[in-house]
């Protein structure tokens, strides 16, 4: 039976810390402050643009009453940050596979609506997803469950799975209800081991057979 397959975008389908690095340290730069490493990059990554410039201010000592200010800058700078950005390799294949077999596809990130777009259309990935929704498309973002809902009512009925890369995304998925596969090589920032997943992958080669499986219920 086809099913919905809902994917996070950051360390899940594209290693786009390099590009969110860029921005960071051109916003950094504006305050005379030391740039941040790829590293310390990814653990400001998962939940969203206002939670990254939290997190790269604390780690600069720049005070909250800089947020807003740093925010509009980084955010006018997002979309700009595509060209540093890598596919994961072997999933445009695994994602066009799961496409071709009937698997209807969509993508819950809690990236901005606008670089999202961005990014998918300069990987030519935008016709993939029949349903799309970013960290500021509504409300509230993951780990509430509602924007996980949200995507999966645009895809229709059936079987429900969401493929993420961190502990947000495990979040997400167990307070919406839905099967969590976890991706190893992304932006986790637990120990894998705290990561309560129905399956988990490192290769893309391998996303269609555990598809495949878990709705076949073994
Ligand atoms: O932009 C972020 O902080 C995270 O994005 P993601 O939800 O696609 O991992
Ligand atoms: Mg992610």
């Amino acid at each position: 039976m086809p099913a919905r397959i809902v994917f996070d975008l950051d360390g899940t389908l594209v290693h786009s810390a390099p590009d969110i690095q860029a921005v960071a340290n051109a916003v950094l730069a504006g305050e005379g402050a030391a740039a941040l490493s790829l590293e310390e990059t990814i653990g400001c990554i998962g939940s969203g643009a206002a939670i990254f410039v939290e997190r790269m201010r604390a780690l600069r000592g720049i005070g909250d009453a800089e947020q807003a200010r740093l925010l509009e800058s980084f955010i006018a700078q997002y979309e700009s940050g595509v060209s540093l950005s890598t596919l994961f390799p072997g999933m445009r294949a695994a994602l066009d596979g799961l496409a071709a077999t009937g698997h209807r596809l969509g993508l819950c990130t809690n990236k901005p609506i606008a670089p999202t777009h961005a990014l998918l259309r300069h990987f030519e990935m935008s016709d993939l997803f029949e349903s799309v929704l970013g960290g500021d498309s509504l409300p509230v973002r993951k780990p509430d469950p509602e924007p996980l809902h949200a995507v999966l009512s645009g895809l229709g009925e059936g079987p429900a799975l969401y493929v993420g890369d961190s502990e947000v995304d495990a979040e997400t998925a167990a307070r919406a209800g839905v099967p969590f596969v976890f991706f190893t090589e992304g932006y986790c920032h637990l120990p894998h081991d705290q990561i309560t997943a129905a399956a988990r992958f490192s290769e893309f080669a391998e996303l269609p057979g555990l598809v495949a499986r878990i709705h076949a219920g073994n």
